[in-house]
């Protein structure tokens, strides 16, 4: 309950948004709310039923998301950036809530953690590992902008947000009276909770990260100022000095009204970001490689790519 406090106070406020006023006081969205009480379910007025678990692995400061269609037969659910330290406790928790994992997705080829991808591949059946074409890595199946990812009833569109790799994308749930509201955004790591990643590896562009974040806000509709954002990683200092679990959660609205650097015009981003001085990931030289091949640490199956 705290941490539904937590969100209420930061987002029940009137948002002044491209000159519009949004107020997220009204009736429909604090019912729409309360059915992130437990954080673990999320109904819409329809069928379909979303079950939302974020995970958190420490050592590399990443979360995980588990989704579930929980109104159909199968329960059919997928995972978002896995991690393989933390793959036994995944597996577990899938096993327990009787869900069948049928993807494991990346947002993006990660620098600081192997996936999770390729373990969960070899120790569940039938699971099929996910990413980005422009990621140029090997998956048995590749999304591009635009595309949906079906789980059950409810599905995630793919939005490519290129700047802190080449190939990042952004899932978020799906529109229309039987998905799941408000929507929610797994961002990666190209938008963080007041922040964004670092654009200075991997094929990053600052000036593409901005325009990413910015062509992706001109396209939402007002009522996706509601939308819950969910980033892969925190952003450093974060974790490092003043780490929150309250900060685990922030919405798109919020951030484009908060975010410390994607708030400020183009020139400005673009000399923060040359001015991070943040340091070499300590797994990039491992965890880049196997992330190419979706973190198969023992390629049993020929994948394509
Ligand atoms: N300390 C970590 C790496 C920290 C880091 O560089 N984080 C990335 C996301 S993972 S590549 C990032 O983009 N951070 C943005 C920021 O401003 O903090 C490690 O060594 O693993």
């Amino acid at each position: 309950m705290l941490r539904l406090n937590h969100l209420c106070s930061s987002i029940f406020s009137a948002y002044k948004i491209s000159n519009k006023t949004l107020d997220f006081s009204t009736k429909k969205f604090r019912s729409q709310m309360e059915n992130y009480t437990t954080c673990s379910e999320s109904s819409s007025s329809s069928s379909s039923k979303l079950l939302f678990r974020q995970l958190f692995e420490k050592e590399s400061s990443t979360y995980t998301y588990l989704l579930a269609d929980l109104t159909h037969p199968d329960k059919p659910a997928l995972l978002v950036d896995p991690v393989d330290k933390t793959v036994e406790r995944d597996i577990s928790l899938v096993g327990e809530l009787g869900l069948k994992l049928i993807y494991a997705i990346n947002t993006h080829v990660h620098a600081d953690h192997v996936t999770g991808t390729g373990l969960l591949k070899n120790k569940v059946d039938g699971v099929k590992s996910i990413i980005s074409k422009s990621s140029n890595s090997k998956a048995d199946l590749f999304v591009d902008h635009g595309d949906k990812i079906q789980i059950g009833n409810l599905f995630l569109e793919v939005r490519a947000t290129p700047g802190h790799t080449l190939g990042c994308v952004t899932y978020v749930t799906g529109d229309g009276p039987d998905q799941p509201q408000p929507r929610m955004a797994f961002t990666g790591d190209a938008l963080l909770i007041r922040g964004c990643g670092r654009t200075d590896l991997q094929g990053g562009s600052s000036s593409q990260l901005y325009k990413s974040v910015h062509s992706q806000a001109r396209t939402w509709k007002s009522e996706e100022a509601f939308s819950f954002l969910f980033s892969s990683s925190l952003l450093n200092e974060k974790y490092a000095c003043c780490f929150d679990i309250y900060d685990s959660v922030s919405t798109v609205g919020e951030e484009m009204l908060y975010n410390p650097r994607l708030t400020k015009d183009e020139e400005t981003f673009e000399n923060i970001m040359q001015n991070l001085k943040l340091s070499y990931p300590k797994m990039m030289d491992v965890a880049v490689p196997a992330n190419m091949v979706c973190g198969l640490q023992d390629v049993t199956k020929p994948l394509s790519g």
